[in-house]
């Protein structure tokens, strides 16, 4: 793992990533922004595109994610940090574990994005278990579950993640 920030790259990158969710509001989109500072040293920016791509999944840390991999011809970010202008949310926090990401920062919590009317904080309520009935998960084995499993072990030439 790298050596963490100083507090002054913290505060330099997180009023960077500040000016890019107001900016993005500016022009007409969510009020989030995040960097990827991937271990070379380079800036990848992120804002928020939920509703300019119609996707959900479109969060200001997963569009600097993209670009950071993308930019890396690489899923493994191993060594970069991530700074977001919010508390990231557990589909960007999962993002970002998935990333393999060193270290996250964040300036606004979840309290903030709720205040603006973001269900930030509601799913992670959701993911300590005190909102069950948000959207009930149910397992249901059939039998055939294992075997994507068993060729995945099976196949010599998988590139694991
Ligand atoms: N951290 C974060 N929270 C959000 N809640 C809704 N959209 C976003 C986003 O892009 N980032």
């Amino acid at each position: 793992m790298a050596t963490a920030p100083s507090a002054l790259e913290i505060n330099r990158f997180l009023d960077q990533a500040v000016r890019l969710a107001a900016a993005n509001v500016d022009a007409g989109g969510g009020p989030f922004g995040a960097l990827v500072v991937t271990s070379d040293g380079r800036i990848h920016e992120g804002v928020n595109h939920v509703t300019r791509d119609n996707d959900p999944t479109a969060h200001a840390e997963v569009v600097a994610i993209r670009a950071a991999a993308a930019a890396s011809a690489n899923f493994d970010l191993s060594g970069s940090v991530l700074y977001a202008s919010c508390e990231p949310c557990p589909l960007c926090l999962a993002a970002a574990l998935w990333a393999r990401v060193d270290r996250v920062y964040f300036a606004a919590d979840r309290h903030a994005a709720a205040a603006a009317g973001f269900d930030d904080a509601l799913f992670y309520e959701y993911f300590e278990g005190t909102q069950p009935d948000l959207m009930p998960v149910r397992h249901t084995a059939v039998p055939a579950s294992g075997v994507p499993f068993v060729a995945w072990r099976d196949n010599p030439d998988r590139v694991e993640y």
